[in-house]
C-alpha cells in the first residue's frame, strides 16, 4: 500500500526529528524564566494562516517556560478604519498626527478590536492571553511628544506638533510581574494615558523597547513585512552594530518606518535588553526560528 513506511524510512523520519529536537533544546533552556517582548506590527497581520502561527509560537513559548509579552501595531488597520471615516491620516516622521477624534479611533481599533484578536488567536491555542493597555494597572505613562524637523533647504529646526501622540515616560512592571508569575500572556496596545488626563496614541516600536527596557527583557523582537534591515542593493544585514545602524540611517538606506524600529532597538540595548531583532512577520514561526535555532532569521542588532 502507498501510505506504508518502510522501517528505513522510519528511522529516517525519527534520526531528523530527533536532530532537530537535539539542536532546538540547549536554546530552549536559555531562554527558561526570561523575558521576551515580541512586537507585533500592523504589517504582519491579516493572513489567518500566518496569525495562527503566531499565535502557536508564543502559546509555544509560555509552555517552555518563557515568559513572552506581545506588544502589537495596527497601523495600515487604523488607517483604514480612518479612511472608511472619511479621515486622511497624515505622517510627520513616521508618526501620525493624532487629533482628538483621531486618538479616539486610534484607542478603537488598537485596544479593542486589534487586540482582542490577538487575544482571542493565543487562546484558541489553549493558553491564557489578557488583552491589555498602557493604561491597565498604570502600566505606561505618557507625555506629548516632542519631536522636531530640520528643513532641509533652509536648515532652520522646527518643533513639530503631532497632536496627541505621546512618549512613554513612566512604566510601571507591577501588573506585568504579577502576570509573569501566573499562567497569563499579556498581550498590549500602544495607547497610554497622560499625567495631564489625556490619552496617548505611541507607536508600536517605541512602546514595545519601553515596555522591554523597564523589564530588561532578554530579547525584543520586531515582526515586520521585510525579512530585515536591507542595504542600498536590498540584500538583508543579518547583524548590523549601533555604530553601522547609525549609518545607514544617516544615508537614508533606512528610511520610513524602519528608523524608529532601529532607534527603538538601539535605545533597548542600551537600557540593558540583551539582544534584538528585525524579523520577516510574513514568515511562519519565525519567532521560534530566530529564538530555537543557532542561525537565526532577520538582522540581529548588537552592541
Ligand atoms: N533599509 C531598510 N530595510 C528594510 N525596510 C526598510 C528599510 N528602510 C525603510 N524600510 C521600510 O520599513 C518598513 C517597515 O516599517 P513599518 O512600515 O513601520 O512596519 P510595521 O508596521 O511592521 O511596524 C518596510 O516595509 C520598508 O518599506
Ligand atoms: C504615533 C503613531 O504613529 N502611532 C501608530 C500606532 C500603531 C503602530 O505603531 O502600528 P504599526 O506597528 O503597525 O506601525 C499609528 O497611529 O499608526
Amino acid at each position: 500500500m502507498s501510505d506504508q513506511i518502510t522501517a528505513e524510512e522510519l528511522n529516517d523520519r525519527f534520526s531528523h526529528d530527533a536532530g532537530i529536537l537535539a539542536k532546538a533544546l540547549p536554546y530552549m533552556q536559555r531562554y527558561e524564566g526570561k523575558t521576551v517582548v515580541v512586537k507585533y506590527g500592523g504589517h504582519a497581520m491579516g493572513n489567518p494562516a500566518l496569525g495562527q502561527a503566531f499565535a502557536r509560537d508564543i502559546a509555544l513559548l509560555k509552555q517552555s517556560k518563557v515568559n513572552p509579552i506581545v506588544v502589537h501595531g495596527g497601523g495600515p488597520q487604523i488607517g483604514r478604519m480612518l479612511e472608511s471615516m472619511g479621515i486622511e491620516s497624515k505622517f510627520e516622521g513616521g508618526l501620525r498626527v493624532t487629533d482628538q477624534r483621531t486618538v479616539e479611533i486610534v484607542e478603537m481599533v488598537l485596544a479593542g478590536s486589534i487586540n482582542k484578536e490577538i487575544v482571542a488567536l493565543i487562546n484558541a491555542e489553549g493558553e491564557w492571553a489578557i488583552g491589555l493597555c498602557g493604561k491597565d494597572g498604570n502600566m505606561v505613562f505618557a507625555k506629548k511628544a516632542e519631536k522636531t524637523f530640520k528643513d532641509p533647504t533652509s536648515n532652520i529646526e522646527r518643533v513639530l506638533d503631532l497632536g496627541f501622540v505621546g512618549e512613554p515616560v513612566e512604566v510601571d512592571r507591577t501588573l506585568l510581574d504579577l502576570l509573569a508569575r501566573s499562567e497569563m500572556i499579556p498581550v498590549i496596545a500602544p495607547v497610554a494615558p497622560g499625567r495631564d488626563g489625556h490619552t496617548y496614541n505611541i507607536n508600536a516600536d517605541t512602546f514595545s523597547g519601553a515596555i522591554a527596557g523597564s523589564l530588561g527583557a532578554k530579547r525584543l523582537l520586531f515582526l515586520t513585512d521585510v525579512p530585515g534591515v536591507l542595504d542600498s542593493a536590498g540584500e538583508l544585514i543579518p547583524e548590523l552594530s549601533a555604530r553601522q545602524a547609525r549609518q545607514l540611517i544617516a544615508d537614508g538606506t533606512i528610511h520610513g518606518g524602519m528608523i524608529p524600529k532601529v532607534e527603538t532597538c538601539l535605545d533597548a540595548l542600551e537600557r540593558g535588553v540583551e539582544g534584538v531583532a528585525i524579523l520577516n512577520g510574513k514568515m511562519p514561526h519565525v519567532v521560534l526560528i530566530e529564538l530555537f535555532t543557532e542561525h537565526g532569521a532577520g538582522t540581529l542588532i548588537v552592541r
